[in-house]
């Protein structure tokens, strides 16, 4: 039996532990979906797919994942991947990349597929920087999937300074082809996803040489494989380049050119080309090429706020049931959520999963705007988004990884165990870290901005700052923060303001003493990229309150009231040293913050199953899916956990024989040979 109670549903038969939880709670979790994925629409939606999903057995997985080879998972996440492309039209509106996501997210799971790539990486390039004859030409056949393929820019010595790629497209004005070379080992693409094995096509970033000048990297669309036979073309070298942290079930692989010539027409010339005579034809912005990198940073927050609610779904549920220890009643042991020390770990990762969804919703709005404005000739969004957007994939990225570790800590012994699924989880994500621009370069990259900011105001031309560093001019006035978020926003815009000057000034001092431009840079990299941090920081914080502010539905307004408090509380803490440092807080204001963090993790307590219910990811997208395979065990919605961890260890393939051959090849004969 089912008993609807606030919408939320309470099932018989689910562990009267979470059951007691779900009854608590103050809100109602589908309006809060809503809140979360931005409409009734996609929330509604994304449980229509679920249920749709649930019921297609071919689409769920097969095995375990983590009791397979590198070879099964590859063969695993292909076969589903496959399989719902035959069901996709049926199932989601084809237009709609949220409800795309959302499908391939409950499929996939966590590790990977030879198709995520093609979506995420290689058709957007392709619109971005593709003309409407090359759009023609691939675009559609890229779409239905007739052609696959991925973006391959990094190479085995250079990923960061794209600018020192080695792979050149060198222009032959005799045959008007360019002619893709790799020149050195170290300059074989190296890591992009579904390149190894799978990808019959890549988009393939190289230096542009004409006439011997180099006009630095661009795009062309090049053909790596032959359709039929799924052979290298002649002239190609490529594989898969080995195991990794996570997504094995993906085939990251290395690609080498050996005067590989390719038609003209595939330089990507959207914004500029190569014509027959070998003119160059400039882009309105010099790093107009670099845009597709601005289009994948710009979705990290939402898709790490998602990877983090994930594993806080799995850690606050398992922390629901699982009893340890006693408070007052010694007659009967805890729940470990009731433990203050697990709600800081927990509570404050929550309301940072929420931070980053919504942050990250507005980012990806910014984004299409920009996309908007570039095709229409206007370039002038970009800098501002590219330094935004760095410095959010840093900060995020980086603060997903600590939620996950602490996630997975808050589950003791069974979160390491891999019926957790937190480590594979953590692995995907924290290669957000590294991939899509590494974090301390991005950090420097939004330093950059900051310093030229900092400079402006100093200069006098406060009216020159754009809206998002506007405070970087305002005046040092001490706040009162009992009067509630604008207070928080000030302390903190302080804080950043102090930072970011604090590290101009000494770029400059250094430059002024002598040490070049680029040292000094370097002697002040780490002031520079706290500066960062902070900045970005800050417009998290912002963005969490204008959500919040945005909310009608009282129930839901007060309980995310009560997380972005703890939000606010949590993150002023962390940085609270700046303040403290020069006097703009008091340590009367520190210990308000200390109190009221603490009783944010009272007033959400009640709130937490709830609100991590609220993602509404399903058992089979968490992989908990008991009526296909046995598998992460810890955060199933049912909250039976213990009788599905020993049903997990007995499906161990270790757990089919008795007697391992590791026991008679190598164990016995060293026993009898004690015994002599
Ligand atoms: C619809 C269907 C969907 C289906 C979905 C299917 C499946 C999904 C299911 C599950 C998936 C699950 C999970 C998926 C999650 C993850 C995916 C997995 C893997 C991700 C793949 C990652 C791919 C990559 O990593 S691609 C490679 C990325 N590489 C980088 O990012 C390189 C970083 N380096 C750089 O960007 C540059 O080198 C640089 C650091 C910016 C420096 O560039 P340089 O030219 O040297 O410039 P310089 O520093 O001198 O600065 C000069 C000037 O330019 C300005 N600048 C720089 N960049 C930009 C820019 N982009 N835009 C605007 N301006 C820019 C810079 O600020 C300077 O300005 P100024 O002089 O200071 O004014
Ligand atoms: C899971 C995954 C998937 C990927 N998928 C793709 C893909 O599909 N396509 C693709 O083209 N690439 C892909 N990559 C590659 C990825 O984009 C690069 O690894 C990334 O951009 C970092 O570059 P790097 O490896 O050269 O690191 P490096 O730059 O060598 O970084 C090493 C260290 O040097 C530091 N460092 C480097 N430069 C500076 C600097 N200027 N100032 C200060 N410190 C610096 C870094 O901070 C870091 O600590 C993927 C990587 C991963 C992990």
């Amino acid at each position: 039996m089912t008993m609807v109670f606030l919408n939320k549903e309470i099932r018989d038969g689910d562990n009267p532990d979470l059951t007691e939880e779900r009854k608590t709670a103050t809100f109602d979790t589908n309006k809060m979906a809503e809140v979360i994925y931005g409409s009734e629409k996609l929330a509604r939606r994304r449980r229509e797919i679920s249920q749709a999903v649930s019921l297609i057995p071919e689409l769920a997985d097969s095995k375990p994942l983590p009791f397979l080879s590198r070879n099964e998972k590859i063969l695993e996440s292909t076969r589903k991947v496959t399989a719902l492309n035959e069901h996709l039209p049926r199932l989601i509106n084809m237009n709609d990349e949220d409800e795309a996501w959302h499908i391939h997210s409950e499929v996939i799971g966590f590790e990977g597929n030879p198709l995520a790539l093609h979506h995420s990486l290689f058709i957007p390039p392709l619109v971005i920087q593709g003309s409407d004859e090359q759009h023609e030409k691939w675009l559609g056949r890229a779409k239905r999937r007739e052609i696959i393929g991925c973006y391959a820019q990094t190479e085995l010595g250079h990923g960061s300074n794209i600018r020192k790629l080695e792979t050149t497209a060198t222009y032959s004005l005799s045959t008007q082809e360019f002619i893709l070379h790799t020149p050195t080992i170290n300059a074989l693409k190296w890591w992009p996803g579904a390149l190894g094995k799978s990808s019959n096509h890549a988009v393939v970033v190289a230096s542009l040489i004409i006439k011997e000048q180099n006009y630095g990297p661009h795009l062309f669309m090049v053909q790596i494989r032959d359709e039929q036979s799924h052979e290298p073309l002649p002239g190609i070298a490529v594989g898969d380049i080995g195991p990794k942290m996570a997504f094995n079930g993906a085939d990251n692989g290395f690609l080498g050119f050996n005067n590989f010539r390719i038609p003209r027409g595939n330089l990507l010339n959207r914004h500029c080309n190569v014509e027959v005579d070998g003119t160059y034809v400039r882009p309105p912005h010099d790093k107009m090429n670099y845009a597709g990198m601005i289009r994948v940073r710009s979705r990290m927050a939402a898709e790490q706020g998602t990877f983090m609610a994930q594993a806080l779904t799995i850690a606050v549920r398992y922390s629901a049931v699982r009893r340890q220890g006693f408070l007052e009643n010694k007659s009967q042991e805890v729940k470990v959520l009731d433990y203050q020390t697990q709600q800081h770990r927990l509570f404050p990762a929550i309301a940072r999963s929420y931070a980053f969804i919504f942050c990250g919703f507005e980012t990806i709005q910014k984004y299409e705007t920009l996309q908007n404005e570039m095709n229409s000739g206007n370039v002038s969004l970009m800098a501002d988004l590219h330094a935004l957007t760095s410095g959010i994939k840093s900060v995020v990225t980086y603060q997903t990884g600590e939620g996950i570790e602490q996630a997975r800590m808050a589950c003791g012994g069974h979160g390491y165990s891999m019926a957790s699924y937190i480590s594979e989880i953590y692995g995907c994500a924290i290669g957000g870290c590294t991939y899509e621009g590494e974090n301390m370069v991005m950090l420097l990259q939004l330093a950059r901005y900051l310093v030229k900011s900092v400079e402006l105001a100093m200069r006098g031309k406060p009216g020159d700052l754009g809206p998002m560093v506007a405070y970087l001019a305002y005046p040092d006035i001490k706040v009162d923060l009992v009067t509630g978020p604008e207070a928080y926003v000030k302390m903190f815009q302080h804080i950043s303001k102090r930072q970011s000057i604090k590290a101009t000034e000494k770029f400059h001092r250094k430059m002024e003493s002598g040490v070049s431009r680029d040292e000094a840079w370097n002697q002040c990299a780490v002031e520079l990229t706290r500066a960062s941090r902070l900045h970005t920081r800050l417009y998290i914080i912002e963005t969490f309150i204008r959500r919040v502010d945005s909310i009608e539905d009282l129930s839901i307004k007060m309980v995310l009231t009560d997380l972005m408090n703890l939000h606010l509380n949590y993150e002023l803490l962390d940085v609270a040293s700046y303040a403290l440092e020069d006097g703009f807080m008091s340590s009367t204001q520190m210990g308000f913050i200390k109190n009221q963090l603490y009783s944010s993790l009272e007033k959400i307590r009640p709130n937490a199953v709830s609100l991590v219910d609220s993602f509404q990811f399903s058992d089979l997208q968490l992989r908990s899916n008991l009526l296909n395979f046995l598998f992460q065990v810890l955060g199933r919605r049912d909250g039976h956990v213990y009788q599905n961890l020993f049903e997990w260890a007995k499906s161990s393939p270790l757990n089919q024989t008795e007697v391992l051959p590791s026991v008679t090849q190598y164990l016995k004969p060293m026993m009898e040979k004690a015994k002599l």
